[in-house]
């Protein structure tokens, strides 16, 4: 059953909004008289839950790791029978992308609620939680954190259905939240499975392949733009013969290392989802226009 990623800056409110829908999931489903709904279950993970402590995120390799314990903690948690509230900050945009896959792979449906507190009132509620022990990040990981986050924007795949709550609302958009996973008949909503599934051996070294070529050709397409347009802002690059597809580079030209960075991203990302073959060139130029508009 769904994936509820939680995301937001951190002391924004995120175990406090967790809370209110796990609250809420469990009265509804106690509520009902559907035996599909009355079957669900309820989970909430966050970093207390998982033993995390607050520091893994003062530097690059605990905090790698603990986003592996998180990932892990999800793939056990995610089956068929459980709403799960995945209560973290998910604040890279690459992140929630991997994670949507692990919904998408074993065909359940996810959204992404945005804790919506604004970052000065954040600073604030970090700033009582240190001084009363009872949580809080240290100043400059806090502020570092908040450099960091990547917000959700609900036009990407991977965070849609998004669901923004501000920090005046008393509680998450509850009914709509509960109708975009679960749906009126309980039996949620139909999730295709063929953009993002388990690779079948056979059809791994080719997959592999593509993906690694096709995206090449993207980098390369834009490569030669730019010795073409030596000191051009911004410009389009059309990395298909078809002219249908269009990179909008930003004001400040991507270098190479760059671009090659984005690439192993995505690739290291899609290595264990195989796309359709026919759109990976697509959504790679989803991706990078998607990274470039930040
Ligand atoms: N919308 C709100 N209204 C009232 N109190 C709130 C609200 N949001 C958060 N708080 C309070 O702010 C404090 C921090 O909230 P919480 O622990 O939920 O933040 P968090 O984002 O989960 O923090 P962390 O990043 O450490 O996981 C708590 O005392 C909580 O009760």
């Amino acid at each position: 059953m769904p994936l509820i990623l939680i995301s937001g800056y951190p002391s924004s409110g995120k175990t406090f909004r967790s809370t209110q829908l796990v609250d809420f999931f469990a009265r509804k489903i106690s509520q009902s008289p559907d035996p599909k709904v009355q079957r669900l279950k309820v989970h909430h993970i966050n970093d207390q839950t998982l033993g995390l402590a607050r520091d893994v995120y003062a530097s690059a390799r605990p905090e790698k790791d603990a986003r592996a314990a998180f990932t892990s903690a999800i793939k056990r948690h995610l089956t068929r029978d459980v709403l799960l509230v995945a209560d973290g900050m998910n604040y890279i945009k690459g992140f929630r992308y991997q994670l949507y896959c692990e919904a998408k792979a074993v065909q359940t449906p996810n959204c992404v609620v945005h804790v919506g507190t604004p970052v000065e009132k954040c600073r604030e509620l970090n700033d009582a939680a240190l001084e009363s022990q009872t949580g809080g990040y240290e100043v400059d990981v806090f502020e570092n954190l908040v450099f960091r986050y990547e917000e959700p924007n609900g036009m990407s795949r991977w965070d849609a259905p998004l669901f923004t709550v501000p920090f005046d609302d008393a509680h998450p958009p509850y009914d709509a939240i509960w109708d975009a996973l679960v749906g009126s008949d309980g039996k949620g909503k139909v999730v295709r499975a063929n953009a993002a599934t388990v690779l079948k051996p056979a059809a791994e070294k080719d997959y592999l392949y593509e993906l690694e070529k096709t995206t090449s050709e993207v980098v390369a397409a834009i490569t030669t733009w730019l010795q073409d347009h030596p000191g051009e802002a911004g410009g389009q690059v059309f990395p298909a013969e078809s002219r249908e597809l269009c990179v909008y580079l930003p004001a400040t030209a991507p270098s190479l290392p760059q671009l090659q960075r984005l690439r192993r991203q995505f690739t290291a990302l899609n290595r264990q989802h195989a796309l359709n073959k026919s759109r990976i060139r697509e959504l790679f130029v989803d991706y990078l226009n998607d990274t470039f508009q930040k």
